[in-house]
């Protein structure tokens, strides 16, 4: 079993969380219901001029109130990097590098950075912990991840649910869980930093693989068995990348994460796979969405890491050729059906 680490303490601090989408603003609500200080850079300036307003933020979990003496919004991230002991990442991968374009290693010294994000830097095919070590020197035993089954609009109505927070360093990952624990959710430590990484960024793509079998009108009893076959492909490639005797696949940071993404009604990335599956090109799939599926990129980045590694990933490559090659859904899951067992 992967280590599980006791948390004990709560500290007061004040937390920088960089993102305007529904997972920051879920962390918000978390964070600053339990007495943290919140500077909040959101990348349009109408967005943070209506939040300073109305007090929520106008696009995602739109219902969910939050407290001005606890959330600032900001439009220029220097003013939101001041001071804060925490940076919290919630800009989805591919925008990342843009995002953080003008910052240094200077806006990062001596603070934690915790990636909220499920994604993979694209083109350097990094995970975002890597990316920010590479690029801002963030010692690793700084870094953590927020991860697990959780989606953003099951915090904003409250409905009790789990975190694991994995971090190579004990205390920044039990840290970090003991800002968010309150009345509906538990977070909990682990050590495992790039393994849940990884998991978290696989998932999204098993979880488009679950939106094509549906949209082509697959039911539950084959779902199941790609989602049982999905889990020993995670675990094969985690094996070859990045190898850890403690790890259990079968806990909630990772076997959950998979669980909620690829069977939820809120997955943004089942949404975006159910819209190929039904005859959708990837364009027109990501306008009619206001949201982002971390899958499109990352099957990209972890067909590309694989080439190196020959792991056995039939479900990923069916994926990529859809997606990527054009590939018609039919005859590629037609070959994937013939491969589950
Ligand atoms: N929503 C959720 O329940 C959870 C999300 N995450 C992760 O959180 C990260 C952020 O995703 P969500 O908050 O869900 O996003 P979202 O899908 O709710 O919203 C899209 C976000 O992308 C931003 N965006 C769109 N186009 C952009 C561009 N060209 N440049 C910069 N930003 C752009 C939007 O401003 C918005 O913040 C992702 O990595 C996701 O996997 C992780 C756990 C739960
Ligand atoms: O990672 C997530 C929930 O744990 C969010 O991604 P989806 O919206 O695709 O499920």
């Amino acid at each position: 079993m992967t280590d599980i680490i006791e948390i004990k303490k709560k500290l007061p601090t004040q937390i920088a969380v960089l993102g305007g989408g529904s997972w920051a603003t879920a962390i918000i609500k978390i964070l600053s219901e339990n007495n943290v200080k919140i500077k909040w850079w959101l990348r349009r300036k109408t967005d943070v001029d209506f939040i300073k307003k109305y007090n929520h933020n106008p696009s995602y979990l739109t219902d969910a109130p939050l407290n001005p003496r606890k959330v600032k919004a900001y439009h220029k991230m220097n003013d939101a990097l001041n001071g804060v002991e925490y940076i919290i990442l919630a800009v989805p991968a591919a925008f990342v590098p843009d995002a953080l374009k003008n910052l240094n290693r200077r806006h990062f010294q001596d603070k934690r950075v915790v990636s909220a994000i499920k994604g993979m830097i694209p083109n350097e095919n990094l995970l975002v912990t890597d990316w920010i070590e590479k690029e801002f020197g963030v010692p690793q035993t700084n870094l953590c991840v927020i991860a697990g089954p959780c989606h953003a609009e099951e915090v904003a109505l409250e409905k009790q649910s789990y975190l694991t927070i994995a971090s190579p360093s004990k205390a920044c990952a039990e840290d970090f869980a003991s800002l968010l624990n309150c009345r509906y959710l538990q977070a909990h430590a682990i050590l495992d930093l790039y393994g849940v990484e990884y998991c978290a960024v696989i998932k999204n793509i098993i979880a488009l693989a679950c939106g094509i079998t549906h949209g082509l009108g697959y039911g539950d009893n084959f779902q199941a068995v790609m989602v049982s076959n999905a889990m020993q492909e995670i675990h094969r490639f985690l094996d070859a990348v990045y190898p850890e005797t403690k790890r259990d696949l079968h806990s909630s940071g990772y076997l959950g994460d998979l669980l909620v993404t690829a069977y939820s009604q809120f997955s943004r990335n089942r949404t975006f796979g159910n819209m190929i599956g039904r005859g959708y090109s990837v364009k027109s799939a990501q306008m009619e969405m206001n949201m982002v599926a971390e899958g499109y990129y990352a099957v990209k980045s972890i067909h590309q890491i694989n080439e190196r590694y020959g792991v056995e990933m039939p479900i990923i490559k069916a994926v990529y050729n859809i997606l990527y090659e054009k590939a018609a859904p039919t005859s590629e899951i037609g070959i994937l059906k013939d491969y589950l067992k």
